[in-house]
This record gives C-alpha cells, structure tokens and sequence, in this order.
C-alpha cells in the first residue's frame, strides 16, 4: 500500500519563503513523510492542493476570504494559524494585553510589561497630563506591528522638546534598563528555546552620547537569515557571560502565551530589569519569526509537523482522546478587539499579501521622515 503523506501548503513572503523553506528543512521533513508545497498566491488556494495544511505569514483581506473558503471547503485541514489570532499581534496594545492578564505560580521571579501609553492624536501627545506616571527615557513604537519596515521604526525619546518629530498613532513605553542583552523566546508548538542577543544599552543617554533628544533606530536585535545562534555568535556578541533566565519559567510563560494567544508558531523578547534581578518584562511578540536562525531548526520544524500529521494536537490537554480545548488553528474569535478591527483604516493593502503598505500606513510612523 502507498504510503500515507501528509502535505503542508505554505504561503509566505519571498523573504521569509527564502529564508525559512531551505533544502535541509524541505528533505529532511520529505525523509519523514511530510511534503512542504509552495502556495502560488497569484492563483486561487482553492484550485491548489490538496493540503492537508496550510502553514502562512500572508496578509489582506483576500487572502483571508481565501482561507475562510478552504476551511468551509476542507474541514478537517488545519490553518496555521488562524488570521484573526495573529491579528491580535498587529498592534502593540492588544499583542501585550495578554501578558498583562496571564497568570503564572512562580516564587523567585516575576514578570509584566513596561509601563506604556497610547497615544493616537498630536493633541494627547502634547498634553502633559496623558504622559502622568511615564518618565523619560521611552521608546516611541508605531502601534501597527504587521511587518512592514516602517512598523519597525522606533525612537527613543529623552525629554518632552522634540515631540513634534513624533508621528501618531504610537506606544510610548518606558525605558527599562536591562544590561544590554535581550533574550528571544521561539515557540513552535511546544517546544520553547530562549537565545540571547545584543540589545540597547543601559542609560542610552549616556551612552550613546549627545543626541539631542531623541535617538531613531530599528531592528536592533535582529539578525541577518545567515547569522545563526551558537557558542561563537555569543563570544563574539560578547553574551556568553550573561545567565539565562530559568528555562522553566519562560516556558511556562511561553505555554501560557501560546494558549491565550491561540498560536503555535510565534517568539516573543524579554528583557530582565537591570534594578530588580528578578523581574522579566515581555516587550514584543512577532508572528512566524526567523526560525532558521536556530540552530537546528528543521529537526524543530519537522518533528511539529509530524505531530499534527499524527493528529497529534498540541493545543488540546489529552491529545490521545481529543477531548479538552480548541483544535489547532481553529478560528476561534478572541474575546478582545483585535487589531485588524482597530487599525482598519491604515490595513494593508487588500491584493499584495501585505508585500507593501498603502499610502494613508506609509504615513503612519513615529518618527517624521
Ligand atoms: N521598554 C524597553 N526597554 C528597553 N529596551 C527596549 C524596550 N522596548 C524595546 N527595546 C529595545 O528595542 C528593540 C526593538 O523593540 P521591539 O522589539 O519592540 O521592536 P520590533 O521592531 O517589534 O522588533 P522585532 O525585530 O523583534 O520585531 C528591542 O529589541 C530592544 O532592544
Ligand atoms: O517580518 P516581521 O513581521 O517584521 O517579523 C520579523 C520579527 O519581528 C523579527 O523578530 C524576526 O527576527 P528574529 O527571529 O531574529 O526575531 C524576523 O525574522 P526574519 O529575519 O526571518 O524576517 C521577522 O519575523
Ligand atoms: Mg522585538
Ligand atoms: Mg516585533
């Protein structure tokens, strides 16, 4: 009898396809009966397939009718994930909300996120009264966080003179000063790894010298797809001395996270409070993030996929009976808003897959051009 394959579908940009669907991946998830099959998105997904999965980072409202209609279509495939939990993550409110309402035992260490507000108009932001409790220095963030290059332009802000170079809408959330080193959480399913990375300096100010107020910068942690997380990244990043937090802490965090946000496939940052050794903030939360540059990866990727194609569903409590919560990639409605209804009128464009960004979003970024 022929053996049984279990066929994933992926639609992602050309960058991320580039980076994440490489030989190793794509044979070594063949050796084990799992075939990876491009979606082409210049044609109808229901004239593709069959998939057995669909595996995308692809935005517009297209694509999403187009996902709404396979499902209808092809019941029992699964989507990963589902648009409307990631589109929780296009806005830096409603991505950490969930932080702020997650609840974990743990006696050594304790985590949140920064003090932060939102500010959607000029006027709120030069009125002293909505900044109460916020001391300087803050990181100004575009509130829309739905990858495109201007949602990665942040500011740092030392003083209320040079606010008029602020573009609304935006986060303006405190500074923490956390020795320089962020660690990137990935989660896939339910495997969790916690890396290190270089990260802003404590005191910028002082640091990075005089510059008059406000200081743009972008993607500072972020690696090039070839730079790969090992012992020699470290010594050279000079991040090797620096102590893990507790693995089973983040995990638990990671699992919490990963059930409330509904998503499988996600990495969030988090930076410890240089002030209190103890204390974790979560400060950012990014959809189908580099997983290539773990090292790795394709054994990572590869034994999830072969858990779904064993029915093998993660996100219930007892994957023998099935029984318990929500299947994978199911789309189960938020009970927040989410960020695509919040942001509407600066979405992505409807029929690019969110390759570019409208004109009313170019505008849209903390700091003037
Ligand atoms: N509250 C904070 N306190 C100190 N440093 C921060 C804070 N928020 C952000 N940073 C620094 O700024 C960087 C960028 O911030 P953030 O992760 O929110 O942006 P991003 O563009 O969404 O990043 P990514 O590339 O991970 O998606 C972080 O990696 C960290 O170095
Ligand atoms: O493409 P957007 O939605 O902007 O998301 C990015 C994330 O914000 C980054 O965190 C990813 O890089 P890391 O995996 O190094 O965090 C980064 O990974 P990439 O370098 O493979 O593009 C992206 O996933
Ligand atoms: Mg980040
Ligand atoms: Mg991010």
């Amino acid at each position: 009898m022929a053996e049984r394959r279990f066929c994933i579908g992926y639609a992602l940009a050309p960058k991320k396809q580039q980076s994440f669907i490489q030989d190793s991946l794509v044979s070594l998830a063949a050796s084990r009966g799992i075939d990876l099959v491009r979606i082409d998105t210049d044609r109808p997904l229901l004239d593709q397939g069959p998939f057995d999965c669909i595996l995308h980072k692809y935005y517009g409202e297209s694509w999403r009718k187009q996902l709404v209609e396979f499902r209808v279509k092809n019941p029992n495939a699964l989507i990963l994930d589902s648009p409307d939990s990631i589109g929780r993550l296009h806005n830096r409110i409603s991505m950490l909300q969930v932080v702020s309402e997650l609840k974990i035992d743990n006696a050594n260490e304790s985590f949140g996120i920064p003090k932060q507000i939102v500010i959607y108009d000029k006027e709120t932001l030069f009125d002293r009264q909505a900044w109460e409790g916020l001391k300087f220095p803050v990181i100004a963030k575009p509130l829309v966080a739905d990858g495109s290059a201007k949602s990665h332009k942040m500011a740092l802000v030392f003083n209320h003179d040079c606010l008029n170079k602020l573009k609304p809408p935006i986060v303006l959330q405190e500074f923490v000063n956390h020795g320089g080193i962020i660690f990137k959480v990935y989660v896939v399913g339910q495997y969790v790894k916690c890396v290190k990375r270089k990260s802003l300096p404590d005191e910028p100010e002082a640091k990075l010298g005089n510059v008059e107020g406000l200081l743009s910068f972008s993607q500072v942690s972020n690696l090039t797809p070839r730079e790969k997380i090992n012992d020699k990244f470290y010594k050279m990043m000079q991040l090797d001395d620096t102590e893990m937090p507790p693995l089973s802490f983040v995990t638990d965090i990671a699992r919490g996270l990963r059930r409330s946000l509904n998503l499988n496939l996600f990495n969030f940052d988090v930076i410890r409070d240089s002030k209190i050794g103890t204390r974790y903030l979560i400060i950012d939360i990014n959809y189908f993030p580099g997983y290539a540059k773990m090292p790795g990866y394709e054994k990572v990727l590869t034994d999830f996929f072969c858990d779904l194609a064993q029915n093998k569903d993660p996100m219930k409590k007892n994957p023998d009976t099935q029984e318990g919560e929500d299947k994978i990639g199911s789309d189960r409605q938020l009970p927040v808003q989410t960020a695509d209804q919040e942001t509407r009128k600066i979405a992505i464009d409807e029929d690019d897959g969110g390759q570019s960004v409208n004109k009313e979003m170019k505008e849209e970024t903390p700091v003037r051009d």
